[in-house]
């Protein structure tokens, strides 16, 4: 028979619910997560684990290109699609079985089914109620579909994942995280790809170095880019597919065409408003700075905080959470300051702290000083495809403490984990330039960039 009263229920088994419930059930407390789908929520099933098989896929196509160049014989065959998505489903089954067996080895009930809240401290599933003193929502997101006539008739990244074969024309709309990724990977397996975004630029928040070569990787990929364009409706044909714009513009015909215009929290129906959780209108759950929601004792973790939506992000606030809770730590909270993140296009994108405009806005232009770099990197010295390679270093004050490092090219994804470390810690360009290069790389340049741009 199934416990009903624990320490913590978790609703929500992904990145954040595992991180909290794992990290309570080392203290020794008794867990409960509830969770619909497989343990490992979007990140392992349907986000960035499987995506990141893809990339890789990607990688291998880029060097299959690459190789003719450093003396191989040509390869031609086209990529076997299926094997390719049968595999990524063999490797995300194996993880979602290992938290399967992680979680019972912890001791931590698992709970299939949807959680919805009908008391501070109880949680209904079905016709069942479980009681505890904590809870934490944790329920992440869903991808955004706008309501324009015809929607239905693109897929979003979820679908994206269900592709059994490789499209030939593909349209992304939307131009930030997801649809650039899955546009260099389509792109980059075979695929046509047009790629649009309302805005004129792609990962519009990104500093302008990353946007601009971005854009011209995206290019010499042989993305298609239309830049802004304001979607109003999709319409199928005999043809295929199209995408109808304001001022009488149409794209197509597609095979495929994939929203990729942003994510919802699952929040909507849970119980949080009759328990008086405070959710804001577009369905993100505010907490303070100790992922506390308005309502003692019901916590808010991951995305549906709306703040700063990584994997990463969710685990460190929920370890630090259980540590304040079940560890004797009333301090622990999370520092949402100085987060690196990367994109996987094809190259990747890389970036940690402020952005220049945003250094000239807190500190002044007179505060500012920029070192940059552009650069075809020795990896294509034989090939004759070479994505650029772009580096931009904004240091403040006369210090010149380094704020804000953004980084695009191949390798800057292992690249930068060890810089957001020295741009965390506060280091300056000096300490940067004390630092002896590892030659020949295209990391030494964040050691050597001399001169401030003028
Ligand atoms: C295509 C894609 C690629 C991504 N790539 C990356 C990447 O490379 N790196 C990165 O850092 N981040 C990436 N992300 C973002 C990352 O996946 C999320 O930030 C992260 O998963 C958020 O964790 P979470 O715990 O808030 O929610 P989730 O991981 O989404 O988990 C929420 C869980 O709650 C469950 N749930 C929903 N409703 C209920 C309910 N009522 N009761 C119980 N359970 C419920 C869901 O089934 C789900 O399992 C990607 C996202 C997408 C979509
Ligand atoms: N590598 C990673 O870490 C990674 C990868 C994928 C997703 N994620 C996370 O998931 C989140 C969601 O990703 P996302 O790409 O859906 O959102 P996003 O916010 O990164 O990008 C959405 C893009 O869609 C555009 N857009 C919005 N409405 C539009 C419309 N109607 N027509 C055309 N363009 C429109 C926006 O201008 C923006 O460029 C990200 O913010 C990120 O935190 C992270």
């Amino acid at each position: 028979m199934t416990e009903h009263t624990f320490d913590l229920i978790v609703l929500g088994g992904g990145s954040g619910g595992l991180a909290v419930a794992e990290r309570a059930a080392q203290h020794g407390r008794r867990v409960a997560i509830i969770e619909p789908a497989k343990l490992g929520g979007t990140c392992v099933n349907l986000g960035c684990v499987p995506k990141k098989v893809m990339w890789y896929a990607a990688n291998l196509a880029h060097a299959r290109h690459e190789a003719e160049g450093w003396g191989f014989t040509p390869i031609h065959d086209r990529i076997d699609f299926k094997k390719l998505v049968d595999g990524r489903r063999t490797y995300i089954r194996h993880i979602t079985d290992y938290w399967d067996g992680y979680a019972k080895d912890m001791g931590i009930t698992v709970i299939p089914g949807y959680g919805k809240l009908t008391a501070a401290d109880t949680v209904a599933v079905g016709d069942q109620t479980y009681t505890a003193p904590h809870i934490v929502v944790s329920t992440g997101g869903r991808p955004f579909v706008p309501p324009v006539p015809g929607a239905e008739l693109g897929i979003t990244s979820d679908g994206f994942f269900d592709i059994e074969s490789l499209p030939e024309r593909v349209a992304v709309i939307g131009g930030g995280y997801i649809g650039v990724e899955l546009a260099g990977v389509l792109q980059s397996l075979g695929s046509a790809v047009t790629l649009l975004d309302m805005l004129d630029s792609i990962i519009a928040p990104f500093d302008a170095i990353l946007r601009e070569t971005a854009t011209e990787n995206l290019q010499a990929l042989g993305v298609s880019l239309h830049l802004p364009f304001k979607v109003q409706q999709l319409v199928d044909t005999p043809e295929g597919k199209f995408i109808e714009g304001a001022d009488g513009q149409r794209l197509g015909p597609f095979d495929t065409i994939i929203w990729a215009v942003g994510r919802a929290p699952n929040t909507r129906d849970i119980g949080l408003e009759t328990v008086g959780v405070t959710v804001e209108r577009n369905g993100i759950v505010p907490t303070d700075a100790y992922q506390n929601t308005n309502v003692p004792g019901v916590y808010a973790l991951g995305d549906i905080t709306g703040r700063v939506p990584l994997t990463p992000v969710a685990v460190a606030a929920g370890r630090l959470l259980a540590e304040r809770l079940f560890n004797d730590k009333p301090e622990a909270k999370l520092n949402y300051d100085t987060i690196p993140t990367v994109v996987f296009a094809h190259p990747p994108i890389g970036t940690v702290g402020l952005t220049e405009a945003a250094a000239r806005e807190q500190f002044g232009d007179d505060a500012v000083t920029i070192y940059e770099t552009r650069f075809t990197p020795m990896r294509y010295a034989l090939s004759p495809q070479g994505y650029k390679t772009a580096m931009k270093l904004v240091c403040v004050g006369t210090e010149q403490r380094v704020a804000g490092l953004h980084i695009i090219g191949d390798g800057v994804d292992e690249m930068l984990q060890g810089f957001s470390v020295a741009v965390k810690a506060g280091l300056t360009k000096a300490q940067f330039d004390d630092t002896v290069a590892i030659h020949p790389t295209a990391s030494e340049e964040l050691v050597t960039l001399k001169v401030p741009r003028d």
